[in-house]
């Protein structure tokens, strides 16, 4: 089965507001543009993904996301992260009514298209399926066979909600990429420590020093930074 991804991006200027402590305003935004190309990027790798569409309002990341190869579709009707991936599986089926169609986070930057498919060819056997984040607390993503409504319900602790929904928990191993969504300082370590594509890995260079997590590339030197 090969799925339609729906990606949702909230404007860069609000995004990753929990990694503030990590890097400033105008750092952040390119932080969370590159968490969101080289998720696309990825997404788009995947042999099991027919088609990917970004939920954005944001031009440049419009822009930068359409260029990978991805559709964009408005923001609508901006009700919030759940309205919008509501809103943008019905637009989805009503050009494809037997389209299969998953919700992913925008913030996966350590993703790769082998475990996506891995996670996509296990939720393609249950009429709903998620995967719980790296903190086994939220979703990163949640699957919707053909003819069955996606039903999200993401936000904090949406791994309980959409456990409560009837979803499938996906409970596979080796799949860490898809479950790595970066909202601290933290979680960025830990996804440089899986290994992030080349736009968040360009992003983190030019982290001011002090804020460039231990292990990061240098910009100067493309070496190890000091620990
Ligand atoms: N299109 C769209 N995407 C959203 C909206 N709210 C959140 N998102 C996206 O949904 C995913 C999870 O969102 P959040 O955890 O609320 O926001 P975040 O930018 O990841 O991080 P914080 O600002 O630290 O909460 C991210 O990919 C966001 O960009 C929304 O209203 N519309
Ligand atoms: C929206 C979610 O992700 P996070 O808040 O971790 O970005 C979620 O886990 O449902």
């Amino acid at each position: 089965m090969q799925w339609t991804l729906v990606i949702p991006l909230k404007p860069l200027a609000r995004a990753k507001s929990r990694l503030s402590d990590t890097a400033a305003d105008g750092v952040r935004r390119g932080l969370a543009l590159a968490f969101a190309q080289d998720t696309v990027a990825a997404a788009l790798a995947c042999a099991a993904v027919r088609d990917v569409a970004v939920v954005t309002d944001d031009v440049l990341a419009g822009r930068e996301l359409a260029a990978l190869g991805a559709r964009i579709v408005p923001d609508e009707p901006r009700g919030g992260l759940n309205a919008a991936l509501a809103h943008a599986a019905a637009a989805v089926r009503t050009l494809r009514p037997e389209a299969a169609v998953a919700a992913l986070n925008a913030d996966l930057p350590a993703l790769r298209p082998l475990e996506l498919a891995r996670v996509l060819d296990a939720a393609a056997e249950f009429p709903r399926a998620f995967l719980p984040d790296a903190a086994a607390i939220g979703t990163t993503l949640l699957a919707a066979a053909p003819g069955r409504e996606l039903l999200p319900s993401f936000g904090p602790d949406s791994r309980a909600r959409h456990r409560a929904s009837g979803a499938v928990e996906i409970g596979l191993g080796a799949v860490d990429s898809v479950r790595q969504d970066v909202d601290t300082g933290e979680d960025l370590r830990a996804a440089l420590a899986l290994g992030v594509g080349p736009r968040t890995a360009a992003a983190v260079a030019r982290l001011p020093g002090p804020a460039r997590p231990v292990g990061a590339t240098t910009p100067q030197t493309g070496g190890p930074a000091p620990v």
